[in-house]
Order: structure tokens, then C-alpha cells, then sequence
């Protein structure tokens, strides 16, 4: 893909990265990109290696080959100096129920050797105000909702100024509610300039959340690069309403398509629908085609390329597209 930004901006930066588990490569060969600035979508179907890959990203799990750096500086040889500038929520820090939001982050900053003593209760105070939890930090845990807890890890993650945050899934297992937050949350935190690399199997999460997206399948990289870039590479579809659905899918196969017949509740007509690829008829043509055969075109619709389309074609696999 074209755009792929100059090294020096990258907030992260991997080459060839693997990882195998015994004979299973859960990711493999990946050169990831990740924009200084950017909000960073690491799209995938759940098992295709985006947990796999923040682990070593994070110095939690070593590679089976490849390099890879954060912030410019090589990983794992610069964790020291990096990872204080990396905030990370990776299946959430384990809060005591019993205590409330501030004591588990004081416990959880005090757990922390380098952090700095003397600033703490102002950094923890700050974190829960940033996250929207300063009115609940004296609530115990366990009265906090799933989206309360789960923005109580991210204000763990902002204990300490963050030039880079890596989310893995922080709106998993979230309702819309709970989900709309973390997503709100998110894109505040962008606003002040922190690049955020976030996991998600959802694509309607990425879309309105991201600025650039890699999608993952089946541990092997399919597509990197802006929102935008990749939906133009998505493909047009066209649908023809008609009452002569057998004609027009002969037609359209005659001239090249792959058409195929959608159902439509009551009505005399049918939908007959087709992907355009970049060497397709175009669509006045189809028009064309489709009245000499005499078929009576009651409607016809061009749609736009879209993610979905895009995605559905590098994956092989439905995303889901709704929570
Ligand atoms: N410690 C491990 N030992 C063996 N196999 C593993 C291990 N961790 C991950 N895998 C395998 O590697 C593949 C990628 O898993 P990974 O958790 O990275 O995917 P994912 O995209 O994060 O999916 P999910 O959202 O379900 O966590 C899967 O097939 C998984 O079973």
C-alpha cells in the first residue's frame, strides 16, 4: 500500500515480526506502520494475531523473528527508556473489588518502582478526572459498571504522561452504552496529541473511532493504511430491481459479472446484485445490456465502494459489523 510514512514519524514500527507457537505461526511476517498522531485500528477476526502481536510490541512476549521499534527506539533493546512513555491496557490490570477506583490506581502506581512518589495523588487524581471518573474514585470497584472498570484501566494507562497508548479491546464484552464511552474516550485522548494503537474485531468501531487501519488475517497483515485509502480500494456494487431476475442474471454474467439474486419481501420485483471489479462494464453499459435483452429494469443503483466490501474481500470472512 501506498502512504506508508516516513520511519522517523512512526510511533511503531515492526519488520518481519513473527511469532510461532509450536508448529502454529500465530503471526507472521508483519510490517506494521503505525503514524505518530494517529488513532491506529488493528482490525482482525478473533484468533488472527492481534493480541499476539501487542504482547511483543509491549515486551511481553519475545518474537520468533523480526525487529521492531517503538517511538524510534529499538524493542526490546530500549524498554527501559520506552515503556515509561507507553501506556497499555492489555487484558485489564486486576482491580480489588472492595477498594475504591483511586486506591486501586494508587496501589497499582505504588507496585510501579520507577513512578514518582511525590506526584502520585495528583496523578491519580488527574487520570480518574481525564477517564470522567472523578466523581465515582471513592466508589468501591465493584459498584463501577463493565465501562466504568474498563476506563479505570485506561486511567491506569495514563498514570504518568503517554506519548503512545496500546489498547487490546477495550470495548469488548462492553454495552453500546459503556462502548460509546471508551470510544469517546479515545478520541479526547487523540485530540491532545497521544497516538493510540487500538485492537478491535469490530469494523464499525474502527471506522468511527480510527484514522488509519490494519487489518489482520489469519496472523498475516492484508491491508495497512488510512481509512480513506482503503475504501477506495473497495469495489462498486450495483443492484437491479426487476421482475425478470433469470434474464438479468444472465446478462450480467454475459458481461462479465458474478451476479446473484437478493430477496425482497412481498412485491412482483426481485434485486439481482453484483460486485463491479476494476475491469467491469461500466454501469450505463449494464443498462444498456439489460434493456436489448428486454429485461425491464424498474430500478438501478450504483453503490459506492465501501469498508465493509473492502474487508469482506482481503478477509475472506464477514466482520462483525455491529456490536
Ligand atoms: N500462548 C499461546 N500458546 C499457543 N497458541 C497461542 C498462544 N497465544 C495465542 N495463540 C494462538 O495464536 C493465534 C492468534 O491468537 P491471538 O490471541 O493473538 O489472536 P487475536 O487476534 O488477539 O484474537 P482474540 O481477539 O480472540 O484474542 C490463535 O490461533 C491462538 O490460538
Amino acid at each position: 500500500m501506498t502512504g506508508v510514512p516516513d520511519t522517523g514519524d512512526l510511533a511503531i514500527h515492526t519488520t518481519g515480526l513473527g511469532k510461532s507457537f509450536g508448529k502454529r505461526r500465530a503471526v507472521n511476517n508483519l510490517d506494521l506502520a503505525v503514524p505518530r498522531g494517529s488513532v491506529f485500528g488493528f482490525l482482525g477476526p478473533n484468533g488472527s494475531g492481534k493480541t499476539t502481536t501487542i504482547r511483543m510490541l509491549l515486551g511481553l512476549s519475545t518474537p520468533s523473528s523480526g525487529t521492531m521499534s517503538l517511538l524510534s527506539q529499538p524493542m526490546p533493546a530500549a524498554a527501559g527508556q520506552v515503556l515509561p512513555k507507553v501506556g497499555a491496557l492489555v487484558e485489564g490490570p486486576a482491580f480489588h473489588l472492595f477498594l475504591s477506583g483511586r486506591a486501586n490506581l494508587t496501589r497499582l502506581d505504588s507496585a510501579d518502582s520507577t513512578a514518582d512518589r511525590s506526584t502520585r495523588t495528583r496523578r491519580v487524581d488527574a487520570a480518574l478526572e481525564k477517564v470522567g471518573l472523578g466523581k465515582a474514585a471513592k466508589l468501591p470497584v465493584h459498584a463501577y459498571s463493565l465501562g466504568m472498570k474498563q476506563r479505570l484501566g485506561i486511567a491506569n494507562a495514563l498514570l504518568r504522561e503517554r506519548e503512545l497508548l496500546v489498547l487490546d479491546e477495550p470495548t469488548n464484552g462492553l454495552d453500546p452504552q459503556g462502548t460509546r464511552e471508551v470510544r469517546h474516550l479515545i478520541s479526547a485522548l487523540a485530540t491532545e496529541g497521544t497516538t493510540v494503537f487500538v485492537s478491535s474485531h469490530l469494523l464499525s468501531e474502527i471506522e468511527q473511532m480510527c484514522s488509519h487501519v490494519a487489518v489482520m488475517s489469519v496472523g498475516n497483515l492484508v491491508a495497512q493504511g488510512t481509512l480513506e485509502q482503503l475504501r477506495a480500494q473497495g469495489r462498486r456494487g450495483v443492484k437491479v430491481a426487476t421482475p425478470d431476475t433469470s434474464v438479468a442474471m444472465a446478462v450480467l454474467a454475459r458481461l462479465g459479472l458474478d451476479p446473484h439474486v437478493e430477496p425482497v419481501p412481498g412485491g412482483e420485483d426481485g434485486m439481482v446484485g453484483a460486485v463491479l471489479g476494476p475491469e467491469a462494464t461500466e454501469p450505463e453499459h449494464l443498462v444498456e445490456g439489460l434493456v436489448a435483452a428486454g429485461v425491464r429494469v424498474r430500478g438501478f443503483t450504483v453503490q459506492p465502494a465501501s469498508l465493509e466490501e473492502r474487508f469482506v474481500a482481503l478477509t475472506g470472512e464477514g466482520f462483525d459489523l455491529v456490536q
